[in-house]
């Protein structure tokens, strides 16, 4: 054997030279961050921007039917914050916009914010749309980075700044106009492009609007402050954050809100950060809709609270409804290893994997038993035991997923998983040895044809092994398995089995389809038949039997499995029937014809 070092690494040939790292760019130093140590304990405000940054970025963007399912879905799921689009961008805009107020959708405690840029016939426009709202927030923006205050705007800072400024003016002075008295209004402002900012101009014009809105108690202002495009590890976004909460003046009148884009694909945890940073409120959209690579996920996002042991104050009980209306009105599929909803975030194929989840399932359900045992009801001592599974943060029930999908059997799986799937579907709980014996049938299966294999096909590799002629007590899927085995059980009486004495067998086994009629005496029922096996001149010795109920009521079935030594060969055998006795037998028969196969 000889130990060595990898290869090193080569350089990748690409143009990384044109690019600056972000730090040279913008100073974000905080020597002092307190953000690291804090922890979310409560659900930051939301707000679901699914409508408009969710909407715009669509290959086609929703039509009034897709935004109306949406905006129902959200009304539904709990937000009071939605951002209902752009509505001065096109008649269509506008025109959804308004019909939510004349259908009268909009329910008293859901705020509708709108966008606008500062422009003064955009501003007019969005008011407008606002009127007969019973809260509307009209959400103004305008970017404040030197890239887009030079290239964009060809801007000094004095200019952008009055940009923002003029455009609140013209916001409040419209709104005053044409909204009555029974809107409540807000506003919100948003330096875009503020993580490319330099920080202290980002508060500059921030305090410049503030100067105009006057915040007060019950006139408070959204200040939101995106990360228009992703640049910087999280830990920079967190430290800007942190910055302006401290320096801002009326922090207590101000809403401070983050809206994170996925970029380098860190935006969930930038989200967060910035809310251990002082942040208040997170826009996003559901499982991370939104321009280039999304805005942040607030489906991850509010799960990841519920994990911790947070209510994320939003309705997640029924994810795969929320997925499908996301998906219809989007036209887009949400990957499978999306957190919390993908097809396979529940899944395990891989056998070390399955094993620690079939343990973890069985410890978890011990202990609720004992709870129930002392007195609570079921579902209270499901909730009162803490979650702790492995592989699983959370619970998939509690998103309305089932437990049928957490183990799924491949090349890579183990005994965990395919006795965790037989029990699963069939309510079989075979003995240790027993699936080791089974699991490396599947993976020869598995070896020869590749692929998964699902509990179907699970199942029916299992009967056509261990019950090939078996009466089992669901055989669909297995009609057209070949019977074959040189025994079969035809019948048996057992004249004599009470306790302490010795069980008087006659039993019917068919050999090669011959009938005939075998009769012993043993220790007890199995034990007579293998004696009564042993007059033909069949030699097997009984090493291990396990068995259990399938089912309760009046169709109740055992499971028996035997462990048998038949000529010099180990092997495992399988009964089920509606007697105890009986399905025994079966097993050893099982196991009989094995040997013999
Ligand atoms: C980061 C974000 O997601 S912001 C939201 C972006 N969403 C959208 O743009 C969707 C809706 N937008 C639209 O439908 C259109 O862009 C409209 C209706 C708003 C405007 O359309 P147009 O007038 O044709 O202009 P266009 O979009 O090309 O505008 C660019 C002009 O607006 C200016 N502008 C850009 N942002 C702003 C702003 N926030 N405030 C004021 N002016 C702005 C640009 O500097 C440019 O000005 P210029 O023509 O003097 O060079
Ligand atoms: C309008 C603002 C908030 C925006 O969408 C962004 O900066 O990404």
């Amino acid at each position: 054997m000889r130990t060595a070092r990898p290869a090193p690494q080569q350089p990748s040939g690409m143009p990384y030279v044109k690019y600056r790292p972000f730090l040279d760019t913008v100073a974000t130093d905080l020597p002092d961050r307190t953000w690291p140590s804090r922890r979310i304990t409560s659900a930051p405000r939301w707000l679901s921007t699914d409508l408009r940054d969710g909407n715009q970025s669509l290959i086609e963007p929703m039509g009034p039917e897709a935004k109306r399912a949406v905006f129902d879905l959200l009304v539904q799921m709990g937000f009071k914050e939605i951002e209902v689009g752009f509505p001065a961008a096109s008649q269509t805009d506008y025109d959804f916009v308004r019909s939510l107020v004349a259908d009268g959708a909009i329910p008293d405690d859901v705020t509708i914010s709108v966008l606008t840029q500062s422009r003064g016939d955009l501003i007019d426009r969005t008011l407008d749309a606002c009127v007969g709202m019973p809260r509307a927030t009209v959400h103004l923006y305008n970017a404040i980075s030197p890239l887009f205050r030079d290239v964009v705007f060809r801007m000094g800072r004095e200019e952008v700044r009055d940009l923002a400024v003029d455009g609140t003016r013209q916001v409040m002075a419209r709104a005053e106009k044409v909204l009555g008295e029974d809107t409540i209004f807000g506003y919100e402002y948003s330096p875009e492009i503020f993580m490319d900012a330099e920080r202290e101009f980002a508060l500059e014009v921030c305090e410049a609007v503030m100067g105009v809105w006057e915040p007060a108690e019950d006139r408070e202002i959204i200040l939101n402050l995106p990360a228009t495009v992703e640049r910087a590890t999280p830990n920079v976004y967190a430290d800007q954050i942190e910055w302006v909460s401290r320096n801002l003046s009326h922090r207590e009148h101000v809403c401070l809100s983050v809206h994170n884009h996925n970029d380098r694909g860190s935006g969930v945890a930038a989200a967060e950060l910035g809310v251990l940073a002082g942040a208040d409120r997170v826009e996003g959209c559901l499982f991370g809709h939104g321009e280039r690579t999304g805005n942040v996920d607030l489906v991850t996002l509010a799960l990841n609270l519920f994990s911790q042991g947070v209510d994320p104050m939003l309705d997640l009980s029924r994810i795969d409804e929320v997925r499908r209306t996301v998906e219809k009105a989007t036209q887009m599929n949400v990957p499978p290893r999306t957190p919390y909803v993908g097809e396979l975030v529940y899944t395990s194929f891989s056998g070390s994997h399955q094993d620690a989840i079939k343990k973890g399932f069985a410890a978890r359900a011990a202990q609720v038993q004992a709870r129930v045992e002392e007195g609570m009801g079921q579902d209270e001592a499901e909730v009162a035991v803490p979650w702790q599974m492995p592989y699983l943060p959370i619970d998939p029930h509690d998103v309305g997923r089932s437990y049928e999908a957490v183990v799924r059997v491949n090349s890579q799986s183990g005994k965990g998983g395919v006795a965790y799937l037989l029990g699963a579907t069939q309510r079989l709980d075979l003995p240790r040895r027993l699936q080791i014996e089974f699991s490396r049938i599947v993976q020869r299966h598995t070896d020869t044809y590749g692929g998964e294999v699902d509990a179907t096909s699970l199942w029916r590799i299992f009967a056509d092994e261990y019950l090939p002629a078996a009466a089992v007590p669901n055989r669909d899927g297995l009609e057209d398995l070949e019977p074959w085995g040189r025994y079969a059980l035809d019948g048996a009486t057992l004249t004599s089995a009470g306790e302490g004495e010795r069980s008087v067998l006659t039993v019917t086994v068919t050999d090669n389809g011959q009938r005939r009629l075998l009769s012993a005496e043993g220790n007890g029922p199995l034990d007579a038949f293998v004696a009564a096996l042993e007059s033909t001149g069949i030699q097997v010795r009984i090493l291990d039997y396990v068995e259990h109920a399938l089912s309760g009521g009046r169709d109740a079935q055992a499971a028996s499995y035997v462990e048998c030594e038949v000529e010099g060969q180990v092997l495992w055998g399988v009964g089920i029937d509606p007697s105890i006795t009986t399905s025994s037998f079966k097993a050893v028969i099982s196991a009989l014809n094995r040997a013999l196969r």
